[in-house]
């Protein structure tokens, strides 16, 4: 089974990043910064390109597979690097994110898994709905015995400004099925990712 994502949001388009920049310029201007130099004459430009590729994800096809060999034990990806923009300050907030879950009928490819990941994190988030939409991607598209999914990132907007809390890392985790509600399933899971 294939399935495609084509709802991805635009960005870059022709259209797009122009605007974009223009509205960057005017931006820094309004903030007392002028782009009236050489050495920041591509800045808005550069400053659009960014945001563009912070709020993309790369477009692609998820492919799953019949276990057939009824394998029905964990499995887990660990430490995937995590970018995503808090969408209060529409800063970053990056770390990783550890994905598990154990299989019913169907398995997907590893490296999907991570492109999960980036699919939901590439837009305005807040780090809880980010981890309940990938751990609920997995419910609805594998319908597996269990899921489990722990992000740990640093927020900018709490680091860079505001409380300045440097260092300070937030935990989120959405756990369901067996993962969720057997013990030892959740302890085998927390234990490997945590
Ligand atoms: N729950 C949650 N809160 C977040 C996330 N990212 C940012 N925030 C918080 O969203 C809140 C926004 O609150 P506001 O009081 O409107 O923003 P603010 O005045 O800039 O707050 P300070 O950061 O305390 O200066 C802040 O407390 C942020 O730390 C997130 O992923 N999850
Ligand atoms: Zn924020």
């Amino acid at each position: 089974m294939s399935i495609s994502y084509p709802d991805v949001q635009v960005v870059d388009s022709p259209v797009g990043l122009p605007a974009a920049a223009r509205a960057a310029e005017d931006f820094l201007a309004a903030l007392g910064v002028s782009c009236d130099n050489p050495e920041m004459r591509r800045s808005p430009q550069r400053m659009a390109e960014a945001y563009a590729a912070m709020l993309t994800p790369r477009p692609f096809e998820v492919t799953t597979f019949p276990n057939d060999e009824g394998y029905d034990e964990l499995i887990v990806v660990k430490s995937i690097p995590m970018q995503s923009v808090c969408e209060h300050h529409l800063l970053p907030f990056t770390g990783i994110a550890h994905v598990g879950y154990i299989p019913a009928d169907r398995i997907v490819g590893l490296s999907k898994i991570a492109r999960i990941v980036e699919k939901f994190a590439r837009r305005p988030q807040v780090q809880e709905r980010l981890t309940k939409q990938v751990a609920n991607w997995f419910e609805d598209q594998l319908s597996p015995k269990g899921v489990g999914v722990v992000i740990e990132a640093e927020h900018m907007c709490m680091t860079l400004r505001g409380v300045r809390a440097a260092g300070a890392i937030t935990k989120t985790s959405a756990l369901s099925g067996v993962i969720k509600d057997v013990p030892q399933s959740r302890a085998e899971f927390l234990s490997i990712v945590v």
